[in-house]
C-alpha cells in the first residue's frame, strides 16, 4: 500500500525541514504512539519504528520532544529493513496538557510536565450538542473548548450537534440558541450539524479542504464518532449506541487514532483528545478561592464586593499581607465571568421557557384533536 504524502498533509516547507540523515530520512506521518514507539505512515506503506536512542535520551528531558499522532517525523531506514523514528520535524501547532506555555509548540522545549495530545492540527471542532440530556448547549464549556483551540494555534470552528433535536419545534428556537453561540465566540463559525441525516456534514468537511486535519473536541455523547462515521462515509469508529448494543468497553477497542477522510483531509482521534478540557469546572475555581470566601465572614456588610467598602475584611486582609493582592484579582476577574455566565444562563433558561411553552401548546392542541 502506498500514499501520496501530500493528502496527508505534506507540504514543501516541511521538505525544507527534513534532516540530512546518514543513509537518508524517509518522512511520515504518525497515526498512533505506543510505549518507545510508533506507527507512521510513509509514502512506501506504514512502519512501526521504534524511537531512536537520541530521540529517547531527548524524551527524558523533556516529554514534548516524544511523538505524537499527527507529528511529521524524519525516519532511518536500518538493516533487516526496520525503521527507526529518528527525529520530529518542527510542529505548526500543538495541543498540550500540562503547564506549557505557547512558545513550545514550535520548537521542542517546555518545563519538562507537559504532553503533546496531537499536533499540526489546523482546524478544531468543537462539538456541543444542541440538547445534552435534558439541557441546552452549554456555552461555558464551549468557551472553554474554543479557547483550547486558539490555545493549540489552530482554527476552531463550533458545531452545534444533534441538531436534529429540535426538529420538531420551531425553527427559531434552534437559531435562538445558534445566537446565544455566536455571541458567546466572536469571531468564530458556528454550525449546526446532524449526523444522522447527514445535515451540514459537507460544510464540516470544506472546512478541512483536500488535506487539513481536524480533532473533534467535546463532551462524551455530544456525536464525535458519530461525526466522524459520517465524514467518513463508513463505520470507523464505534459509537455508543454500538458500544452499548454488543456490550463491550471502548478501551478494549484498537481504532485508527489518524483517520484520512476519502474526500480529503484527515481526523485525529485519541483517548487523549476526546478528555482535554473537559474536566475543570467551575466547582474547581470555588475551592481555590476557600481563603477569600472565609475572610468575607468578616466584613461588615454580608453583600460586600470587597471593593470600596467600609468594614472589608477582605481588603483589611490584603492591607495587611495575609491575602495576596493578585489573589484578589484573580478572584475579580473570577467574579465577573460568573456573572457574565449567569446572564448568558438567563438567556438560556428564557428560550428553555419558551420551547415548554411551546410544546405544552402542541400537546393541547393534539388533546383537542378528535
Ligand atoms: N438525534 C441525534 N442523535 C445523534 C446524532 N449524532 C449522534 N447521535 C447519537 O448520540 C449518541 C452518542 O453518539 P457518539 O457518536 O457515540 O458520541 P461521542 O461524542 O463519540 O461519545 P464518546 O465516545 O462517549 O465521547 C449515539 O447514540 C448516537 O447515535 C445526531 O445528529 N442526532
Ligand atoms: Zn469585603
Amino acid at each position: 500500500m502506498s500514499y501520496d504524502l501530500s493528502l496527508l498533509g505534506w507540504h514543501d516547507d516541511l521538505a525544507e525541514s527534513l534532516p540530512d540523515l546518514p543513509g537518508g530520512a524517509v518522512p511520515g506521518r504518525v497515526a498512533r504512539v505506543d510505549r518507545g514507539a510508533a506507527e507512521v505512515v510513509a509514502a512506501g506503506g506504514t512502519h512501526h519504528a521504534r524511537l531512536s536512542a537520541r530521540l529517547r535520551r531527548a524524551a527524558a528531558a523533556d516529554p514534548l520532544a516524544l511523538p505524537c499522532v499527527g507529528d511529521w517525523v524524519a525516519l532511518t531506514i536500518l538493516d533487516e529493513g526496520r525503521h527507526e523514528l529518528a527525529e520530529v520535524l518542527p510542529r505548526r501547532t500543538a495541543f498540550v496538557r500540562g503547564g506549557v506555555s505557547r512558545d513550545s509548540r514550535g520548537g521542542l522545549s517546555g518545563d519538562g510536565q507537559g504532553q503533546v495530545l496531537a499536533a499540526n492540527v489546523d482546524v478544531v471542532f468543537v462539538a456541543e450538542p444542541s440538547m445534552h440530556a435534558d439541557d441546552f448547549a452549554d456555552l461555558g464549556r464551549i468557551e472553554r473548548l474554543v479557547a483550547l483551540a486558539w490555545e493549540s494555534g489552530a482554527r476552531p470552528v463550533v458545531l452545534v450537534t444533534k441538531a436534529d433535536l429540535f426538529a420538531d419545534l420551531q425553527d427559531r428556537v434552534l437559531d435562538d440558541l445558534l445566537a446565544d453561540v455566536e455571541a458567546a465566540v466572536p469571531g468564530v463559525e458556528v454550525h449546526p450539524v446532524c449526523s444522522l441525516t447527514g445535515d451540514g456534514v459537507d460544510l464540516v468537511r470544506s472546512h478541512l479542504g483536500a488535506s487539513g486535519t481536524a480533532v473533534i473536541l467535546g463532551p462524551s455523547g455530544a456525536g464525535k464518532s458519530t461525526l466522524v462515521n459520517a465524514l467518513a462515509g463508513a463505520e470507523v469508529m464505534e459509537t455508543q449506541r454500538v458500544r452499548a448494543a454488543d456490550g463491550r468497553g471502548r478501551h478494549t477497542t484498537v481504532h485508527r487514532q489518524l483517520i484520512p477522510l476519502p474526500g480529503g483531509g484527515l481526523v485525529i482521534d485519541t483517548p487523549g483528545i476526546r478528555r482535554v478540557g473537559l474536566y475543570e469546572t467551575s466547582e474547581g475555581v470555588d475551592l481555590v478561592f476557600a481563603e477569600i470566601d472565609e475572610l468575607a465572614g468578616g466584613c461588615r456588610f454580608s453583600d460586600c464586593g470587597h471593593g470600596q467598602e467600609p468594614g472589608c475584611a477582605v481588603l483589611a486582609a490584603v492591607e495587611s499581607g495575609e491575602l495576596p493582592e493578585r489573589r484578589l484579582e484573580s478572584w475579580r476577574r473570577l467574579q465577573r465571568e460568573a456573572a457574565w455566565m449567569a446572564r448568558r444562563t438567563d438567556a438560556r433558561l428564557r428560550a428553555e421557557e419558551t420551547r415548554k411553552w411551546k410544546s405544552i401548546h402542541r400537546q393541547m392542541r393534539g388533546m383537542g384533536r378528535p
